[in-house]
């Protein structure tokens, strides 16, 4: 199962996390955050990260210039799209060699077909509860609902995933659930996540996908 921690922007903080070895790690480009990296985030933080973490820019209803200059300048292989973003706005993104993860927004009402047009363009898309706003909250959703996708694109499982929920979600099976995106429960503070607590739930993932 893949791993992504979200929500990183000091240094220090970075390079333990990096290693704790997650598959992704994610920086949040949406200032309405409060995990948002700020105006002098730099290539350094993450100077130490090692090559085989990917590198994600978070992104809400930004345009594809920005998010194409932003993952060039930060040499992010992905772009995560957590707001209304179409689907013609991917296939333009990706045209930029930028690999996209998609995030929808979901309730129990949620019309997996909406997925659809995504399809082929997404290298992942994120499941994350609906909320008012767009992310970040710390609520999880009825992961009963996940038996209606049926699409062939892997998701990523996210929305207030913490150690309190990580092992009942590890009951979820689906054939196209490829990881885990972990937040804000794993803070000491917004934007600084907690060593130990990422530490304790990696482990905890990981031991589950060997059983
Ligand atoms: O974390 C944020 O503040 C945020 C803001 C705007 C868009 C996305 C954001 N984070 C993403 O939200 C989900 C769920 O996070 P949580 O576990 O519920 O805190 C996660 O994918 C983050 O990447």
């Amino acid at each position: 199962m893949k791993t992504k921690i979200c929500g990183l922007r000091e240094k220090e903080n970075i390079a333990a996390i990096s290693g704790l070895k997650p598959d992704f790690l994610g920086f949040i480009f949406y200032e309405k955050s409060p995990r948002y990296v700020g105006k002098d985030f730099s290539v350094e933080a993450f100077s130490s990260l090692p090559s085989e973490i990917e590198k994600v820019g978070v992104f809400v209803n930004e345009n594809v210039e920005n998010v194409t200059a932003i993952c060039r300048k930060f040499g992010f292989g992905f772009a995560q799209l957590h707001g209304d973003e179409s689907p013609a706005f991917c296939q333009e993104l990706a045209q930029n060699d930028i690999k996209i993860m998609k995030a929808f927004p979901i309730d129990g009402s949620f019309d997996f077909s909406v997925t659809e047009a995504y399809a082929g363009t997404c290298s992942y898309f994120l499941f994350d509860t609906k909320v008012e706003g767009f992310g970040g909250s710390g609520k999880s959703f009825n992961w009963s609902i996940l038996e209606q996708y049926t699409g062939s694109t892997p998701f990523l499982l996210s929305g207030g995933l913490g150690l309190e929920n990580i092992t009942q979600s590890m009951k979820i099976q689906h054939p196209m659930l490829a990881g885990y995106d972990l937040n804000s429960k794993l803070e000491t503070s917004p934007g600084v996540k907690d060593y130990e607590k990422v530490k304790t739930i990696l482990n905890t993932i990981r031991k589950h996908a060997i059983i």
